[in-house]
């Protein structure tokens, strides 16, 4: 027998989630026992209904959103048996992407497989969750004009607000402390993957591996505008990290000082720098259709 709760948040994708939560209901009735629904009027209601069902029991919630629902159902599925899915409805889905649940019908599918892996999660020092990327300047400060654009809707976006941000880059030296290492540069971004992509898909830390107990971290330092130009369309294909000004690491902990920015993490403000974080190991049950996320 198998209880899933849907939490929708009705917000996501300017409305998308709310108009499809009747036929995304009825598509996973099909291959769950029972389903319950909850909608709430404002992220910390529906933070406050994921808690709750977990606390219920459930087998599955399922987040009807994009990555800022599912983080929120991320919240109340860490460290629990609750296998989390996502329906993805927002503007990156980003998560709903690296679990290979690109459609209902992807998670109905998962779920009549009985298709579940542990994945690892980020962790922040106030105790907030993360389960795809952690970034902070040049692309938090991206992340923060383009939760404030009412246009386009989509991935172009982020596009419009790179391009945006860029007129305003300036480095700034940027302390990232691991178990390992002490890496001090003049920095314009620095990224810590749990999975490879955000903002829709761009995959700012390629060979990231959520079930590998580790981080991947990206470090872009200064350099001239021009060549930041070049470097742009290869954040399309992960290329950037074969650029001599990007930096890669990879660590279990992580600890970020230095500037005054901001960070990101799935996509949500989270709070400025310092920013210690740390990668724990198969911290979530995630409903997946890809064996290796
Ligand atoms: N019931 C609700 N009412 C208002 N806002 C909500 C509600 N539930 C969640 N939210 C918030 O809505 C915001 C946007 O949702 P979400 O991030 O899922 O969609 P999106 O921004 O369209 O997509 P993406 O993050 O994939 O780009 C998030 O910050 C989330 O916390």
């Amino acid at each position: 027998m198998t209880r899933a709760a849907l939490l929708v948040c009705p917000a996501s994708g300017k409305g998308r989630a709310a108009r499809m939560a009747g036929s995304v209901a009825a598509r996973l009735r099909t291959a769950v026992d029972r389903l319950d629904l909850h909608v709430a009027s404002s992220s910390e209601g529906t933070a406050a209904l994921a808690r709750r069902a977990v606390d219920d029991g459930v087998d599955v919630l399922v987040v009807l959103g994009g990555d800022g629902g599912a983080h929120l159902g991320v919240q109340a599925c860490a460290g629990t048996p609750t296998a989390l899915a996502v329906v993805p409805a927002g503007t990156g889905n980003d998560l709903a992407a690296a679990l290979g649940t690109t459609s209902v019908d992807d998670v109905v599918d998962a779920l009549c497989a009985r298709s579940t892996r542990a994945l690892d999660l980020g962790r922040l020092g106030n105790g907030t969750w993360f389960a795809t990327v952690l970034c902070a300047g040049f692309d938090s400060a991206v992340n923060e004009r383009a939760n404030g654009m009412r246009w386009p809707a989509g991935p172009r976006r982020y596009d419009l607000a790179i391009v945006a941000e860029l007129a305003a880059l300036r480095p700034e030296p940027l302390v990232v402390e691991t178990e390992d290492e002490r890496l001090e540069v003049d920095a314009l971004l620095v990224a810590i993957g749990n999975t490879t992509s955000y903002g829709g898909g761009i995959p700012v830390c390629p060979d990231a591996d959520a079930a590998d107990g580790l981080f991947d971290i990206t470090v872009v330092g200064a350099a001239p505008r021009r060549t930041l130009l070049r470097m742009l369309p290869t954040l399309r294909t992960g290329r950037h990290v074969d650029h001599p000004a990007v930096r890669t690491l990879r660590a279990k902990s992580v600890r970020l000082s230095g500037p005054s920015w901001v960070g990101y993490a799935d996509g949500e403000r989270m709070h400025g720098l310092p920013l210690p974080v740390e990668c724990r190991s198969a911290a979530l049950l995630a409903v997946t259709s890809i064996p290796s996320v």
